[in-house]
């Protein structure tokens, strides 16, 4: 009975309200970004400071107010609606027998398979929440690859012409594929990334490569044997990039309200970060504390977060197989796939992709609370006061936050060299040796405050307890900088919204050295 509730850690009388609250979040926020700045939800404003040299916004902070009190809001609801939540070990180990089992099932019995995919959402069931807003930000996308598609396929029987090569989704295909997929990822590592080490590298490689990549197994297992006309490909490709490239896509976007991808995607990251909307899906691609380009799927996310893309490359192949192709195979989709490679690579300085991302988003790896926002986002970030503590901007654009009475100002200007924050090096347990027996000491809130950097020393509060983690915050797997912002003060709510495992509360428990003055310390 025990084992059963590990396995399926909510009931439905839990669930339907949380979709309901988390979904209703997205679009409660996700439509409102006029009111902070008119050109912010077509991506205009980015765009133009693309193009200056310095620029000061004056924006206002009321929205930026609700959107956190939102959020904040949600958080208390699903940390009272889950309090019970299992292990997160064991949430990923289950997801990974459901993979598994899926890409089995479409092998031996094609797209009927894809019956196994819900499994996801009873043994991770605020997936679905997730998988479907990170759907919704591309979806866009999607739509046109589908639409040209059409188009072009169309034309082809108007204008009476036969079928032109054939392309068959076989052995040969789904091996040629995956692996030019691989050796790029090998290529990127080498030609941009910061060196991991042997085993850590190893890591990534089967570890990302898993976590992301049985995606395909599951779309090409499901479409073995597909069959789709090579002129289509190679048109719908180009007749996709043309309407990109000509701001089409954009003003159709506009033109139906929908806004532009970074604001879809800043909204949507920070919803995937909410406590236990993250354990059930998006922490799959946190689960290494840092990232490679194995790591990195089409749009980056990982196995939790792929259900209705799947569902989107297969159902409109098989209803009408003459006029489509997955859309993953799409021009666009690639070159979006390819950039993602670097874009999810901490690059060291110097490589061809370090001016352009600055690791903004391979510090997001290792700061997990912070710099949601894509390269274009970074804007959202400073907005949001998300951006991490030392992050200094990114793409050769340089933010400067504060706040003047109902404004939030932001200073924008082109920097002078990369902005790239150091990084701590990857965290290596067995220096931490610093164990505590005794913990009677009781701490006043004025003593904690004091012990708040490496020459104080680094204390925390947790839930009444008073941590010592002046050694143990370097080797941290969320990353130094996270205690390091936290130090000297209560971090109850930040640690419980992580998500913290059973091990990490068993090691906090060894670095206990007393509790808050007038409390007591509970058990994490
Ligand atoms: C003694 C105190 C702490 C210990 C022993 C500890 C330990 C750990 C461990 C082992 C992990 C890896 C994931 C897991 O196993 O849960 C982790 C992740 C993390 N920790 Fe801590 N931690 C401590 C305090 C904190 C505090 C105070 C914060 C925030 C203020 C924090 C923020 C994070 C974050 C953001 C992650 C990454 C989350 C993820 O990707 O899943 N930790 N911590």
């Amino acid at each position: 009975m025990a084992c059963l509730k590990a396995l399926i850690p909510m009931s439905l009388q839990q669930v339907l309200p949380l979709w309901k609250q988390i979904i209703g979040l997205y679009f409660s926020v996700v439509f409102r970004f006029s009111e902070v700045h008119r050109d912010l939800p077509s991506g205009q404003l980015m765009e133009h400071l693309d193009t200056v040299e310095r620029e000061q916004l004056r924006l206002p902070k009321a929205f930026a107010e609700d959107f956190n009190r939102r959020f904040g809001e949600v958080t208390k609801r699903i940390l009272q609606v889950c309090e019970d939540e299992p292990d997160f070990s064991t949430i990923l180990a289950s997801s990974f027998v459901v993979r598994a089992l899926e890409c089995l099932a479409c092998w031996a019995c094609g797209c009927w398979g894809l019956l196994v995919g819900p499994l996801q959402f009873v043994v991770a069931p605020l997936s679905f929440t997730g998988s479907f807003i990170r759907f919704l930000t591309n979806v866009s996308d999607c739509l046109l690859h589908y639409a040209c598609s059409f188009v072009v396929a169309l034309a082809f029987v108007l204008t009476g012409h036969n079928r032109g090569p054939m392309m068959t989704i076989d052995t040969r295909f789904v091996v040629g594929f995956l692996s030019i997929d691989f050796l790029l990822n090998c290529l990127v590592y080498v030609v941009t990334s910061e060196r991991f080490g042997a085993q850590r590298l190893l890591l990534h490689a089967a570890y990302g490569t898993f976590n992301t990549k049985t995606y395909f197994f599951v779309v090409l297992g499901s479409l073995f044997g597909y069959r789709f006309d090579l002129r289509v490909v190679i048109l719908t490709g180009l007749l996709t990039l043309a309407v990109k490239s000509y701001g089409l896509h954009k003003t159709i976007l506009k033109g139906c309200g929908w806004p532009c991808f970074p604001v879809c995607f800043y909204v949507e990251h920070r919803i995937g970060h909410l406590p236990v909307v993250y354990q059930h899906a998006h922490k799959m691609h946190h689960y290494l504390h840092d990232t490679t380009a194995f790591d990195a799927h089409i749009y980056g996310s990982g196995m939790n977060e792929e259900f209705f893309w799947i569902w989107a490359e297969v159902l409109p192949c098989l209803l009408c197989p003459s006029l489509f192709f997955p859309y993953f195979l799409n021009f666009d989709t690639l070159y979006m796939s390819l950039t993602n490679k670097p874009a999810h690579t901490r690059t060291c300085e110097g490589s061809c992709w370090s001016m352009a991302e600055d690791n903004f988003h391979a510090d997001h790896h290792t700061l997990h609370r912070a710099n949601y926002g894509s390269a274009l986002g970074v804007l959202l970030d400073f907005y949001f006061g998300t951006q991490g503590s030392q992050t200094k901007g990114a793409g050769g654009l340089a933010y400067q936050r504060s706040e003047e009475g109902d404004q939030i100002v932001l200073q924008v200007q082109r920097a002078q060299g990369p902005l790239s924050v150091p990084q701590n090096q990857p965290p290596k347990m067995e220096e931490d040796l610093h164990v505590i027996r005794d913990a009677k000491l009781v701490v006043t809130e004025e003593q904690l405050a004091a012990h708040h950097s490496d020459e104080t020393g680094v204390w925390i509060a947790l839930k009444g307890g008073v941590y010592d983690v002046s050694a143990f915050h370097r080797i941290h797997p969320g990353g130094s900088q996270i205690i390091l912002d936290h130090a000297g003060t209560d971090a109850t709510d930040v640690f419980t919204q992580v998500g913290h495992s059973q091990k990490a509360k068993a090691m906090a428990a060894k670095r206990l050295i007393g509790r808050l003055k007038g409390r007591r310390s509970e058990r994490l």
